[in-house]
This record gives C-alpha cells, structure tokens and sequence, in this order.
C-alpha cells in the first residue's frame, strides 16, 4: 500500500510547491480534500485521521486546529508553520544537525519543518559551538534577504501588483521581535537570543543569510581556516548531501553568493570568509526560501519519515 499523504493548505505558496515536486511520484498516494470544503474542520479531520502523513502549509492557529483534529495513533505529522517549532514532542526538521537529528526525524510522529530564516545560520553557528571554536554565549546578529514569497500569499499579491514599483531592498523586523529567533537560540546552541535583521527584495524566491562575526574579544581567537574546517568537518560526515561547503572564501564578490542561485533546488550552500589580522569572520548560506527553506525541506522530511529515497 503507497503511503496516503495530504496536504493540508495545499492551495498556498508551499502547499502548491511540495503538490508540484510530488507531481511525478508514484510511491506516494496524494489525498486532496475539495476545494469548497477546505476549511471546514469536518472535513479537514477526515482527510487528516486518513493520511499517513500530514503535512500542515497553514498559519499557525489553523496547524493547531489541524492537529488537534487528529483523533488517531497513526497520522503523522509535518508542520511547515511556526506553531511547534520549540515545542514538546516535536522533532525540529532539520537533518544535518547531525546524525542523531537525522534518526529522530526517521522516526517522528510530529515534525516541524524549519522557517527558512533559521536554517542557514543554524548551518554555520551550531557546528562551530559544538566544536567549541565559538562559545554559546557569543553574541550572534543575522542579517540577509529573501525573496517575496516568505511573505506567503498576500506578500506575493503585493510584490507583484506593485511589480517595479516595490522595494528593491526592504529591512524589516525593525521592532526585533522576529518570529524565528527561538528556534534559531535552541537549535543553534546559543545562550542568548540572536539579533535578526531581515530584508525583502523584489525578486520571488531565493534567499541568503549573513552571519558576522567580531572574534577579537574571544579568548581564543579562532581563524578562517579553523571555523572553516570545523563547519566542512560537520557536512562531511553527513548523509544527503544537501548541505555543501565552499573552499574557504578569497574573493571580494562572487556570483556564487546570489540568492537565487539555488531557486527550485533543496540545495543550501555554506561560506566562510574571513580576515585573520582583523579577527572578523563573515558566514554566508545561499539557498531557496521554498525550497530548503520550506518545501523542499518538507518533502525531505517526508522521505526521511517514509523511509523513501529520493
Ligand atoms: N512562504 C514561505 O517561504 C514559508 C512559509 N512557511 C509557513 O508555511 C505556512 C503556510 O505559509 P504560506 O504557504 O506561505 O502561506 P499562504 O498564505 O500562501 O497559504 C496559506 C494557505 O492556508 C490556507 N488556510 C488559511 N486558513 C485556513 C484554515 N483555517 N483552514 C484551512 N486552510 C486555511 C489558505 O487558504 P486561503 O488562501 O483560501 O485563505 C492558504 O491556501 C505558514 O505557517 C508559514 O509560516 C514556512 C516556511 C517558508
Ligand atoms: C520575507 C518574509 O516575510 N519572510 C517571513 C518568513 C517566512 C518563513 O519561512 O517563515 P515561517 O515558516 O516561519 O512562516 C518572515 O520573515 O516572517
């Protein structure tokens, strides 16, 4: 029996983008409610208690009334809000945490899939904590920029009504209240919360996060080459290969660091650059906000969870 998988909000920006790469897949059973009867929770509890897998692309209240709706021991669950992302009994999706991350996602009843903010600093930041190059209690400031469509649906419908006229480069989360920094604090190993800086440009999808880093007032100053070596060290003994690392990084600019270069891809590639004499670092990932950002992530969660390869 194929495995019954229903998207719950499957008409959104990520619904629509894991529908599309589940398209061509005959080992799955796609399970889709009517659209009329989309938000009637009868009907949302049918389809969810007969799914395999649920995958939740909803705000964060109606992903709660999802899963509450669940009165079965069997329904799994992938969660692409923010709703339970530090919370109990839920695995956090992101596999190359680490190996054991990895096993705990194979086997999780209830996974939330990560914001696509998080993903690229918890990349660089959490094998150099583990690694202790960098301490816990570091202070940590992400900065960046995203396509529009991490805005969802009306974000998407305001871009593009203004076409040319919007924003090519719009800072926001200018209260510091950013929803993704407690996900990013627990996952990254932080002791302190991280200050998120995010932009908009005027371009879809595709994003980049910066991670700067001041190291002179450390004890012991690591190099470029060190925090380089211990974050390569980390994707190395990981499985998948979705996660890859440059060569330690030597030039002024580079086409590589664009953040639509990766768009339509589950791919998240990882910088490092660094100026020793200065004891500055800057660390840089570049990969789509719905692709491992969001849906590529899901669809990577689901396999993981299925025990499928892909
Ligand atoms: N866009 C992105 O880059 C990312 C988004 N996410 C998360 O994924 C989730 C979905 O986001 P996104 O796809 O961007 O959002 P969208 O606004 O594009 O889509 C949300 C979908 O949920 C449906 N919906 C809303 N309320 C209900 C309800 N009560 N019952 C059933 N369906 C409902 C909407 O239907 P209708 O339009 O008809 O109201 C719409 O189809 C959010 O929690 C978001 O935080 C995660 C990672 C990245
Ligand atoms: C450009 C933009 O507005 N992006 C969204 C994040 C999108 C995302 O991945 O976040 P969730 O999965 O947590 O919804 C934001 O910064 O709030």
């Amino acid at each position: 029996m194929k495995p019954k998988i229903f998207i719950d909000g499957e008409h959104g920006t990520t619904g629509l983008q894991i529908r599309a790469l589940l398209s061509g897949r005959d080992d799955l059973e796609i399970i889709s409610i009517p659209t009329e009867r989309r938000k009637e929770a009868a009907a949302r509890a049918e389809y969810l208690n007969a799914a395999d897998v649920a995958i939740l692309c909803l705000p964060d209240d109606a992903a709660r009334e999802s899963v509450a709706l669940i009165a079965n021991d069997t329904t799994r669950v992938i969660d692409a809000s923010t709703a339970h992302r530090v919370a109990d009994g839920w695995t956090y999706g992101f596999p190359e945490m680490d190996n054991a991350q990895t096993a705990a996602i194979a086997k999780a009843k209830r996974l939330a899939n990560p914001g696509c903010w998080p993903q690229g600093p918890i990349a660089v930041l959490r094998p150099l904590v583990t690694a202790g190059l960098m301490p816990a209690d570091f202070p940590i400031t992400v900065n960046g920029i995203s396509g529009y469509s991490g805005g969802g649906r009306p974000m998407i419908e305001d871009y593009v009504a203004k076409g040319e006229d919007a924003p090519e480069f719009l800072p926001y989360g200018l209260t510091l209240k950013h929803k993704h920094v407690p996900e990013l604090r627990t996952y990254a190993r932080l002791e302190h919360d991280p200050l998120m800086q995010p932009a908009v440009g005027n371009f879809a999808q595709g994003m980049i996060t910066v991670v700067p880093l001041q190291l002179g007032s450390l004890k012991n100053v690591p190099t470029g080459a060190e925090l380089h070596a211990a974050i390569a060290d980390h994707y190395a003994g990981l499985a998948g290969g979705v996660v890859e690392v440059a060569p330690l990084g030597d030039l002024e600019r580079t086409p590589e660091i664009d953040p639509e270069v990766y768009n339509g891809t589950n791919r998240m590639k990882l910088h490092v650059f660094a100026n020793d004499k200065r004891a500055q670092a800057l660390l840089i990932a570049v990969y789509d906000n719905l692709g491992k950002g969001a849906s590529g992530a899901a669809v990577q969660n689901m396999d993981l969870m299925l025990g499928l390869k892909h």
